[in-house]
This record gives structure tokens, C-alpha cells and sequence, in this order.
């Protein structure tokens, strides 16, 4: 095990395991004996989590020991310190004798509390604290009633495909409670983090979980963009009551990017009675966002308490481990041959956003299957070479990508997010829009609405088309390397 954690406000796995000995030690026979089936997964900021196997052992520790083990806990490390915790059925499998406390066990069979079903063929918690790749579970057929979240939610998004590290533990964890007991665990549940660290896979992860684990549950993804346009909507329509029936009468709603939601003033009213009649009604609200809740300063002070009613985690960077171990995941479900050497070098060349490192595993990819050659290290130099690296200090925004775009091409912006078929504005407007999603963080509604009003659909199918046409056509592939080089050198 790595001694101490990249993030500063985590405390190594040692002083985690040093500081639960200390918990068991202070308890008494009781205590211990709920406590037995337990076990400490992380420490994160003032929050401990742990993991215990089942929903009754769950509530007894925290009617009965949360203040006291807090207690302990915050005098170990020294500051405030709230227990977190998480059901690990696996525990329970593992070791059937530890799954109830000594003379209280229920007369009868466990009853899930919310009035969720949970699935015979529910799969299994995808939660790993020694942090091993979780099994990979065979993926089932939607039903019919599952369709719509299906088609909102990206099918590759899964807890399957997110590689653990460090830097996504926690938030990883708390998703995990939260998709195996929507309502219950943490409500609200908002993940933060700078983009392209994994929020929205998480989110959507969530969402694939709760719908393969519960048969009869309502989910709802939507980005804040969506939501406040389907409210504007909805004003101007005189539609408001649908609008309403549309958010509330769901169990788990999962809002994407919630920082958009500064300054919008009625949205933010609206939204308010939303989030208090979901909540309420124990129904389970997800939130991510660039910032945590104090830092949205735009926001109405009432708004932001409620968003600290929950669990707030944020996602950090991920460390060279993680980064080589996302990018060997990638790799590996593409099918693409890509030596250890190799991607340890692009590893090492990005380190902020996981997106860019897709991005440069793209390109390798993509010009060793131009030039028909193995991908090998002085391939990767060479194409790395020409790759200027994001600095993070001047941004790339979709106007400068549209207007740099266009005059690449020739063409006038209009024309570029218009709506003629021409096959020269058909492949520059999907470039600019592959562009976007590559450089910006903007979420695929919001590109579409800055390309003419688009449906999210179509910059799905564009960013898909581009990836395809970089590997397969040599002049797709130069257009795109240099254009992004041009819009790079733009900046600031
Ligand atoms: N831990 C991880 N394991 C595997 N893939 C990851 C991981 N974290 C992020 N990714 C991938 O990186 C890309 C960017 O992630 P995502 O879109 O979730 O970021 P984000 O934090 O929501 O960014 P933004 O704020 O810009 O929307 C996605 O393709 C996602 O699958």
C-alpha cells in the first residue's frame, strides 16, 4: 500500500486503519460487536467512511455510536470529524457471522426501507477499498420502461469502467452508497472537481447502477442547461404544472454541471421547491459541479445550504498511476495495441484532465493506424511533439474554436453552425463540434445550443464520426492536428 495520498486533506490508509483500531479500542462489548463487521475505507477532509454489510448494521451505528465514534475520531485527528458510511454486501457474503450485532438480530428478514425493489440479478458492489478493479458484470437487457434513461445515459459510463485511484476514491464510494440506497445514504450528493475528472461518468454510473439494481425506480439525468431551458420553456408554454410533474415525480434525479445554475434567478426558485419536495419525500438528488457549494457565490444563500445538507466529494487530478491504469482501460476496450512504454510517456505528458488524455491516446492511435505501423515510443514522440499541451491558464471557448474553424476552412461562421448538408460544412461542422468536445468543458446540449440550437444527439454522432475518420483518413487527422494547434496558440 502507498503510504499517503496526493490529495492533502487525505489521510493515509495507515492513520485511517491506526485511528479505526483507536474507535474499537474506546468501544464496549456492544459497540464492538456492531462494529466487528465493519471496515474504514477512507478518510477524506473532515468526513472517516466506512463500510459495513448491510442496511440494519447501518442504522444501528448511526443511532447508537455515530456521536461517540465522531467524538474519538475528532480527537485522533486532531479536528471535527464526521462518520460516513456505506453498505458493502460483500462483507456480508464473505462473512455471514458478521453481519448482525450479537442480541438484536431482527425477527424478521431485512426489509429494503425505501419502497425501491431491488432486483434478483441486482449486481454486485462494484465498491473495492483496496481499490482492485471491480468485476466486470455481464450487461443486462434494458426493460421496456428503462429506455428513455437508457438514451440519455452514455452506455460507457459505467462504475465498471472507472478506474480507481487516490484521486476519485471517496467520490467513487459515496456514488456507490448513494446508487445502492438512493434516498438514504448521503441526500444530496454533489461530486466537484475541475473538468474532465470524471463527474459526469460517475453521474451516469450512478444512474446505470440504481436502474440494473432496482426494478421499479424513476431516474432522471439531466444537465443544468436542460433544466433551465425546459423551464423557460415551460413558462412561455404556460406549462409550468408539467414541468413540475416532469422533475418531482422521479427517485433519483441526477443534475449535471449545477454551477450553471448562478444567476439564473427564477430557475433557481423553481429548482429550490423541486429539491425540497424531492427531498421531503426522501427522494435522492446528485449535483456536480466546478465548484463546491461555498463557492458558489452566484447562488441563493438557501440553495447553498441545502447543497451542504449531504456528502460533498470532490474529484483531484489523478495520480501517473491512475493515469497509465485509465489510459491501459481504454486501450484495452478499443482493442488497441499500445506498449506499456507508451502509454506511461502520454501518462506522463498530461496530467490534469482525463479528457486531454483520451485525446492524446487518440491521436497515437490514430496516426499509427494512418501510417499502417506499430505504435511504438518514437511514434508517440513525434505525435505528442506537435500536441501543445493545455496550460490551463487561458481557456479555449466554443467562439474561438467556431470562429478559428471557419476560417480554416474558408467558410463563414453562419454557414458553419447552420444547417446545410454540403458534405465541406458537414465535415467542418463536425470537427468544430469534436473540437469542442475535446478542448471545452461544455456539456453536448450546451455545444449543440451554441451550433444553431443542435440536439445533443448530433455532436454525440459527430464526436464519434470524427474519432473514426482520424484513424481512417490522413487528411481528417492533419486538418484536425492543426487546427487545434492554431486554436491553442489563439489563447489568451
Ligand atoms: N476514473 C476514471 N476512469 C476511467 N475513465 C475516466 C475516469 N475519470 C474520467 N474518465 C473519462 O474521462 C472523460 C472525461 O470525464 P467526464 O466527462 O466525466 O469529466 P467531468 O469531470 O464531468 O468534466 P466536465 O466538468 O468537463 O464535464 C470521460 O471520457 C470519462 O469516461
Amino acid at each position: 500500500m502507498t503510504a499517503v495520498s496526493n490529495h492533502p486533506d487525505q489521510a493515509s490508509p495507515d492513520a485511517l486503519a491506526q485511528a479505526w483500531r483507536h474507535v474499537l479500542s474506546r468501544a464496549d462489548a456492544g459497540g464492538r460487536a456492531w462494529l466487528r463487521s465493519s471496515h474504514p475505507l477512507t478518510v477524506h477532509e473532515s468526513t472517516v467512511m466506512i463500510a459495513v454489510p448491510n442496511e440494519f448494521t447501518r442504522e444501528r451505528i448511526e443511532t447508537r455510536l455515530r456521536s461517540d465514534i465522531e467524538s474519538v475520531l475528532s480527537d485522533f485527528f486532531h479536528r471535527s470529524m464526521r462518520l460516513a458510511i456505506t453498505i458493502e454486501p460483500d462483507l456480508e457474503l464473505n462473512n455471514p457471522e458478521l453481519s448482525l450485532g450479537p442480541a438484536e438480530q431482527p425477527a424478521e428478514p431485512e426489509v429494503a426501507p425505501t419502497e425501491l425493489i431491488r432486483r434478483p440479478d441486482a449486481p454486485v458492489s462494484p465498491l473495492r477499498p483496496d481499490g482492485t478493479t471491480p468485476v466486470v458484470q455481464p450487461p443486462q437487457a434494458p426493460t421496456p420502461g428503462d429506455r428513455t434513461l437508457e438514451d440519455r445515459l452514455n452506455p460507457k459510463y459505467t462504475f465498471d469502467n472507472f478506474v480507481i485511484g487516490s484521486s476519485n476514491r471517496f467520490a467513487h464510494a459515496a456514488a456507490v452508497a448513494v446508487a445502492e440506497a438512493p434516498g438514504k445514504a448521503y441526500n444530496p450528493l454533489m461530486i466537484y472537481g475541475e473538468s474532465g475528472l470524471g463527474k459526469t461518468h460517475l453521474l451516469h454510473a450512478l444512474g446505470h447502477y440504481v436502474r440494473d439494481y432496482y426494478q421499479n425506480v424513476k431516474v432522471k439525468y439531466v444537465s443544468t442547461e436542460e433544466l433551465t431551458n425546459d423551464f423557460i420553456n415551460a413558462i412561455s408554454e404556460n406549462r409550468t404544472n408539467e414541468f413540475r410533474r416532469t422533475y418531482r415525480d422521479v427517485d433519483v434525479l441526477l443534475i449535471d454541471d449545477i454551477q450553471f445554475l448562478e444567476s439564473k434567478i427564477q430557475t433557481q426558485e423553481e429548482f429550490f421547491h423541486t429539491f425540497n419536495t424531492l427531498h421531503n419525500a426522501q427522494k435522492q438528488i446528485v449535483m456536480t459541479s466546478d465548484r463546491p457549494p461555498k463557492a458558489l457565490e452566484a447562488l441563493e444563500p438557501r440553495l447553498r445550504s441545502r447543497f451542504e445538507w449531504g456528502l460533498i466529494t470532490d474529484i483531484q487530478p489523478p495520480d501517473l498511476e491512475t493515469r497509465i491504469a485509465i489510459l491501459k482501460r481504454k486501450a484495452s476496450a478499443e482493442r488497441l495495441l499500445v506498449p506499456p512504454d507508451v502509454l506511461e510517456f502520454i501518462a506522463s505528458r498530461i496530467q490534469k484532465n482525463i479528457r486531454e488524455l483520451e485525446g492524446a491516446l487518440l491521436r497515437v492511435t490514430a496516426f499509427a493506424s494512418l501510417n499502417r505501423q506499430d505504435v511504438d515510443m518514437s511514434l508517440a514522440e513525434v505525435v505528442l511533439k506537435d500536441l501543445i499541451p493545455v496550460d490551463g491558464e487561458a481557456e479555449v471557448n466554443v467562439t474561438m474554436i467556431i470562429s478559428e474553424t471557419a476560417a480554416y476552412f474558408g467558410i463563414e461562421v453562419d454557414d458553419l453552425i447552420g444547417t446545410s448538408r454540403t458534405q465541406t460544412l458537414v465535415t467542418a461542422r463536425q470537427i468544430a463540434m469534436y473540437l469542442c468536445r475535446e478542448l471545452t468543458d461544455l456539456s453536448l446540449p450546451k455545444i449543440g445550443h451554441e451550433f444553431g440550437g443542435k440536439d445533443h444527439t448530433t455532436v454525440m454522432h459527430a464526436d464519434r464520426k470524427i474519432r473514426q475518420l482520424m484513424r481512417e483518413r490522413r487528411s481528417v487527422y492533419n486538418q484536425v492536428t492543426e487546427l487545434t494547434n492554431r486554436i491553442k496558440n489563439t489563447r489568451g
